[in-house]
């Protein structure tokens, strides 16, 4: 499988502050990717990196072979990337199909349109007339991923769908996950939420305060050496 995003050993900085420490990963065309972390371990800095909202002060992002490092994040939309960020940012005026229709401005050709959207999200077509101000957060976490995938994105970035929702609400969006990644689409989905991360993820990368502690495919690593890198737990270490 070609790489469609390598992200080679970027730090990323807030001022005098470092929040990512030489992180690097790929995400093959296609693929779906987790990176898991607790609050603070730099997830979000990360898909603002790629998206291009934040500039690493070291290393390179590539999209599809060509380094994207100082490209604006509107031209990468263009180019592919659509981000979900963290909070949904759902315009509250709005009804969904018009959300939706936001998110079409400059889109690419391809598989999405609000029919696509609408069949992968079934209860988006109930509230199409609602605003975004009426909706549960479940609702708007929806019709923010799809308002990005109506931009036709080769990779979608999703910023903590979990983020105060009910599990059950959380389970029903991650169902259309594998739908998605069926009409080609490449998913990098960063998480708190452990569970719902690895049912979908083909691969998994944790951070911890901001470097890379464990990765591999999801058939390799265990629960439990999840669990443990994501609260730094040094599961190498022997018991005496
Ligand atoms: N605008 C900012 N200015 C300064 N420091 C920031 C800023 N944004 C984030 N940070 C810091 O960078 C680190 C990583 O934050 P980030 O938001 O990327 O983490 P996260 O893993 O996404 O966590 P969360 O689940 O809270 O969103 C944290 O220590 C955070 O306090």
């Amino acid at each position: 499988m070609s790489k469609l995003l390598e992200v080679d050993a970027i730090d990323v900085d807030y001022g005098d502050f470092r929040a990512l420490h030489g992180i690097t990963l790929t995400v093959a065309e296609g693929e779906t990717l987790a990176v898991i972390g607790a609050n603070g371990a730099g997830k979000s800095t990360l898909l603002k990196t790629i998206a291009g909202l934040l500039r690493p002060s070291a290393g390179q992002v590539r999209f599809d072979g060509h380094d994207v490092s100082r490209t604006p994040a509107h031209r990468r939309v263009r180019e592919g990337i659509a981000l979900t960020p963290e909070g949904r940012r759902i315009f509250g005026s709005l009804t969904v199909e018009e959300n939706l229709e936001v998110g079409a401005h400059g889109r690419r050709p391809g598989p999405w349109s609000l029919q696509a959207v609408y069949d992968t999200f079934p209860l988006l077509a109930e509230l199409r007339t609602r605003r975004g101000a009426h909706l549960s957060g479940g609702e708007q976490q929806a019709t923010a991923i799809g308002r990005a995938l109506m931009s036709n994105p080769r990779l979608l970035l999703l910023d903590e769908v979990s983020l105060g929702l009910a599990p059950v609400v959380v389970a029903d969006i991650y169902q259309a996950l594998p739908a998605i990644a069926e009409k080609g689409t490449t998913v990098l989905v960063v998480e708190q939420d452990l569970t719902q991360a690895l049912t979908v993820a083909d691969r998994v990368q944790c951070i911890l305060e901001g470097r890379t502690v464990l990765e591999g495919a999801k058939s390799e690593v265990t629960r439990e050496q999840v669990q443990a890198a994501y609260f730094g737990i040094d599961d190498t270490r022997e018991t005496s």
